[in-house]
């Protein structure tokens, strides 16, 4: 799986196991998403440390205007072509709404996107019971496995839209209970989307995984990002926490490198793609 491909970059490559000292010794970790092989070489060449085949697929791949008519299938096919692009750079695959509806169906869906797609690890939205009791077993059946809180977009009728969680005091604390909670459950890493800055960073020190923003501040370990926004060809608006890395330079691989080294260096997020 992480043999090298013969122009890819010789970096060391980021394993499951060495994502708690990136976190321990402040080496940011930058994850993109990626849809296909094309775009997925495009990330391991520019030095990409995660590719993320996320469910977002359903809004700018497919051009629906949630997440949640993606299915297993669409999933396990998206993830399937994004490995062939990829040789060194750790696999992500976003479970889809309902492939976690309860312990079985977790298994089955995670199975499939490891064995068919070829992921290194699934991610699931939320920390409800069954979400935690899901992430148990199937960390203890070794399939590693990134927590997402916050904005989580399956959840986007029970929000009523797309918006900034927790943001009262009491979504706060339950928030950073629920972070403590997925990391006992065995969660290896934590998505932590549209939230205040400050609460990323309370977050990203009450656990000792890394913690992954995209619109949660500067202070997570890492930071990812929707590729069709950070080449500036998002389909409709374009979030708030994003930024358009085409803009001013001429290429894709262009593009891409300039996210990874201002993930690295800490000049991405800059306030305005913050929340307070
Ligand atoms: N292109 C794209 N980028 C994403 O980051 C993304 C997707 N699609 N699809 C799945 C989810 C949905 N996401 C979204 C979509 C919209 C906003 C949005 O419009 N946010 C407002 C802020 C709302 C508030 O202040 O409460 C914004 O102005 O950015 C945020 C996250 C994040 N994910
Ligand atoms: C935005 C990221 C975190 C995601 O879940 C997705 O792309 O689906
Ligand atoms: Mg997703």
């Amino acid at each position: 799986m992480y043999a090298q491909k013969a122009n890819a970059p010789t970096r060391k490559p980021v394993t499951v196991p060495s994502l708690r000292a990136m976190k321990a010794e402040g080496r940011r970790i930058v994850m993109l998403t990626a849809y296909d092989a094309t775009f997925a070489t495009q990330l391991e060449l520019a030095g990409v440390d995660i590719a993320l085949v996320g469910d977002s697929l359903g809004m700018v791949i497919q051009g629906h205007s949630s997440t949640l008519p993606v299915t297993l299938d669409h999933m396990v096919y998206h993830t399937s072509i994004v490995a062939r692009g990829l040789s060194s750079t750790l696999l992500v695959a976003d479970m889809p709404f309902m492939a976690d509806r309860d312990v079985p169906h977790a298994l089955e869906a995670a199975a499939q996107l490891v064995s068919e797609g070829g992921a290194a690890m699934v991610k699931i939205e939320g920390a409800s019971p069954h979400i935690l009791e899901a992430i148990e077993a199937l960390v203890e059946r070794a399939i590693p496995v990134c927590a997402h809180l916050g904005l989580t977009p399956q959840s986007v009728h029970k929000f009523g839209g797309f918006r900034i969680q927790g943001r009262e005091q009491e979504a706060a604390d339950h928030m950073v209970a629920q972070a403590q909670a997925v990391e006992a459950a065995g969660a290896a890493l934590l998505v932590l989307e549209g939230i205040p800055t400050a609460l990323g960073e309370r977050i990203t020190r009450a656990v000792s995984i890394p913690t992954i923003g995209i619109g949660a501040g500067p202070h997570c370990d890492g930071q990812v990002l929707v590729l069709q926004d950070m080449l500036g060809i998002t389909p409709g608006k374009r979030p708030k926490f994003s930024k358009d890395f085409l803009a001013g330079r001429d290429s894709v691989a262009k593009a891409i490198a300039a996210y990874v080294e201002d993930v690295r260096t800490g000049a991405f997020p800059a306030p305005e793609h913050c929340f307070e």
